[in-house]
């Protein structure tokens, strides 16, 4: 049975799901993906660091995981992370206190970012771009608040290339992780949603062409995970 709304129901309920999730969101990240998921972080981050760079966005940043890596292998950096769901940047406030680093979260959203054009040397977004109404206008606001030359990494799922790895993906997608969300999670639902927000999300080649249709050039990708995750680095 399908759990996905309808486009113009999808912000409202993206926001309602991730409200009630947000508290254990860290916990089934951490199991559903074995623990490699900041590990896909790290890799991304490597490829767009810049030791010029002084402003960083982590656009549908969730409980900020992606912040203290950014900040980490960019001290100067200054990272805010942006998000519509209140609940899960204050499920990562107890993180960010433990940090000392300092990077800040601004609710807002990712559609229609409040910042002006080329704020930022550097964009990132994980896990986030799935859940957008529009990622055509979520890129293209991206590419309007880097500058140019700046950076962008997108981490999203993906379907592995070979077709055994593929189909255990999908059974351990389709059967497993709905389970471990309802027992775990607490939220059968959201874990329903997952495996079937990423079936209909475009593919590394389809979304690479897209990501340059909205303003950036150099556009590559490569499947982490067994393929389960395409990371996009692409330059403004
Ligand atoms: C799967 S979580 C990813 C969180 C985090 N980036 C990570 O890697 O764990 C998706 C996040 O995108 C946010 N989101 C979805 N649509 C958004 C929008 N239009 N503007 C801002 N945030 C949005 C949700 O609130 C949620 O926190």
């Amino acid at each position: 049975m399908s759990v996905l709304p309808q486009s113009d129901q999808k912000a409202v309920y993206v926001n309602a799901m991730f409200t009630a999730i947000a508290q254990r969101y860290d916990l089934m990240n951490r199991l559903m993906t074995f623990g490699l998921d900041q590990g896909w972080r790290r890799w991304a981050t490597k490829r767009i660091k810049q030791p010029q760079a002084i402003w960083a966005l982590d656009v549908g940043s969730g409980t900020g995981d992606f912040l203290p890596i950014l900040q980490q292998a960019m001290p100067q950096l200054s990272v805010v992370g942006l998000d519509f769901t209140l609940a899960m940047m204050q499920a990562g406030q107890a993180k960010r206190e433990q940090d000392t680093l300092g990077h800040s979260f601004i609710n807002g959203d990712g559609m229609h970012l409040p910042f002006e054009e080329a704020a930022f040397d550097i964009v990132t977004t994980g896990f986030a771009m799935r859940n957008i109404v529009d990622i055509r206008q979520a890129f293209s606001e991206m590419a309007r608040v880097t500058k140019p030359g700046g950076k962008l990494a997108c981490l999203e799922v993906a379907r592995p290339k070979n077709p055994l790895v593929r189909w255990g993906h999908q059974f351990y997608f389709n059967n497993i992780v709905p389970i471990i969300g309802s027992l775990v999670g607490g939220n059968n639902r959201a874990y329903t949603y997952l495996p079937q927000s990423a079936s209909i999300f475009p593919q590394p080649p389809e979304l690479a062409h897209i990501i340059t249709e909205c303003g950036w050039h150099d556009v590559t990708w490569k499947q982490l995970g067994f393929g389960a995750v395409a990371v996009h680095i692409a330059t403004r």
